[in-house]
């Protein structure tokens, strides 16, 4: 299997390495650098999900991607097109990578340089630091605990960084107890090179609030980087759909556009098969189902599997699946957890006058709504903001709608600045795109302005998203012209 021979051919080519320049003098070579740049320091300010752009010739999953890539030029480019950290393979024999490109990288760029290999013994650690690499990367599924534990250390005393590199659970719970604090999920899994794109949403629960979290591989359009965004990460590591590009900054700036300027969509009610798959095929990123009994758009939690089980878009959706919210109004933790479990929930979304405590003891990342009547209301909702992972701000529709609407929306756009929130109440086909033009919303949600008569509109539901979407497309660059 591909990790195995890349590990023994890996060990075969540090034993050479080894004899000609031995251990202590590594380590001496990597004590003789100038101090490294902070990695972690990259991915300040945490709001914004960061570009760890990667230098690769070839894959094994794929072969040659651009066998004739000029690795410095490719870093320049990067860098001035907004990459927080530059990732460069040193491998040489999978990924055409090689330890020259790194240093000759790292004189022509001012931001950190990560050495992307397969490290499994200490003197691979010096030897990156002789190079000039200021991160490496270390990837727990050839690591047992003890050597995790070593190599991190090791390179904590070189003032490196490491990005620690997981596919599982319990891998997760492993980079954590390392005391990692730059954790990377990577998406494809390395024995059978399958992606799978709702690892990132698994694992992110498991790992802390504090710590940097890296969404890795298979990252190519602005979808993709919404999807991941969804998911509290702090970077992006792309490697092939920028090397492959032949417009590598309009390609950035598609990713980064995608991950931090794109509107995320919710829309809520959802009863039938029908309308989920208009949504799905739409492009919506959540689903919301009402657990609110008095409402008409009510549903069932146990029976939501079975309803999803019969919306074909969802089971098969050709880019991710969006991700399932649960509303709930002021019902108690414990039957919001079960619910959330059984019903295989991603986000709870709290709509009625739950403590800050409740918030806590839920266990998915909660939307708490709140009503935002004026300006007094920012500090109630500084209050949840730490307790929850969006605010939702509601208004009474009357409110939103005739001479009102501007005055709050202002008031939205102020709450705005200070938080990602998902901005609700009286949104439709013909006030979304102000709205968003107006407030700059983390997110949208809509559930009466895409009904006809209390039911769901398919076209609707589609004229919704175009108008969204709309609002996102990128400037044709002029390279992407010539
Ligand atoms: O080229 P992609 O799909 O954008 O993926 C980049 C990066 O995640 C991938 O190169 C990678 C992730 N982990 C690794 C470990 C070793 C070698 C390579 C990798």
């Amino acid at each position: 299997m591909f990790l195995e021979r890349i590990v023994a051919q890996t060990l075969k080519d540090l034993e050479q390495r080894k004899q000609e320049i031995p251990l202590e003098e590594m380590r001496r070579l990597a004590m003789a650098q100038a101090q490294p740049r902070d990695m972690l320091e990259a991915f300040e300010p945490r709001s914004r999900v960061k570009l760890i752009a990667e230098v690769k010739r070839a894959s094994p999953s794929k072969g040659l991607l651009a066998p004739n890539l000029d690795p410095v030029e490719t870093a320049q480019i990067y860098e001035a097109n907004g990459a927080a950290v530059i990732s460069v393979l040193t491998e040489p024999h999978f990924f055409l990578g090689s330890p020259t490109f790194l240093t000759a990288i790292k004189g022509a760029v001012s931001v950190p340089v990560l050495r992307k290999d397969f490290i499994v013994d200490e003197y691979q650690v010096y030897e990156a630091r002789s190079w000039g690499a200021d991160a490496i990367l270390l990837i727990c599924a050839i690591l047992d605990d003890e050597q995790l534990h070593h190599l991190h250390a090791v390179a904590n005393q070189l003032r490196m960084r490491c990005l620690v590199e997981v596919h599982s659970k319990e891998e997760a719970q492993r980079a954590v107890a390392a005391g990692a604090v730059i954790i990377g999920v990577n998406s494809r899994d390395l024995v059978t090179f399958q992606m799978n794109p709702y690892l990132l949403r698994d694992i992110r629960q498991l790992l802390p609030n504090d710590c940097v979290v890296i969404a890795e591989s298979g990252i190519h359009t602005a979808a993709d980087a919404r999807r991941i965004a969804r998911s509290n990460v702090q970077g992006m590591l792309v490697g092939e759909s920028l090397v492959v590009s032949n417009d590598i900054p309009g390609q950035i700036q598609t990713l980064l556009s995608g991950a931090n300027q794109s509107t995320q969509v919710k829309i809520c009610g959802l009863r039938t098969p029908d309308h989920i798959n208009t949504a799905v095929e739409a492009g919506t990123d959540m689903l919301g189902f009402i657990f609110h009994e008095p409402s008409h758009r009510y549903l069932l939690p146990s029976t939501l599997p079975d309803l999803l089980a019969a919306s074909a878009r969802y089971q098969q959706p050709t880019t991710g699946a969006p991700d399932l919210v649960g509303v709930f109004v002021n019902k108690e933790a414990a039957y919001i957890n079960e619910v959330a479990e059984q019903a295989g929930l991603h986000f709870v979304q709290l709509h009625g006058n739950e403590s800050p405590e409740l918030c806590q003891q839920i266990k998915r990342p909660v939307i708490k709504a709140i009503q935002f009547q004026n300006l007094e209301d920012l500090s109630l909702a500084q209050a949840y903001q730490e307790v929850s992972w969006r605010l939702l701000l509601d208004t009474p529709a009357s409110q939103w709608g005739g001479t009102g609407k501007t005055h709050d929306w202002d008031l939205a756009r102020i709450a705005a600045q200070h938080f990602p929130i998902l901005l609700a109440g009286g949104l439709s086909p013909e006030n979304v795109l102000a709205a968003i033009a107006q407030v700059h919303p983390w997110g949208v949600d809509v559930s009466s302005g895409i009904e006809t008569n209390k039911q769901k509109d398919s076209q609707k539901i589609r004229a919704f998203l175009a108008q969204v979407r709309s609002s996102e497309a990128r400037p044709i660059s002029l390279t992407s012209l010539s």
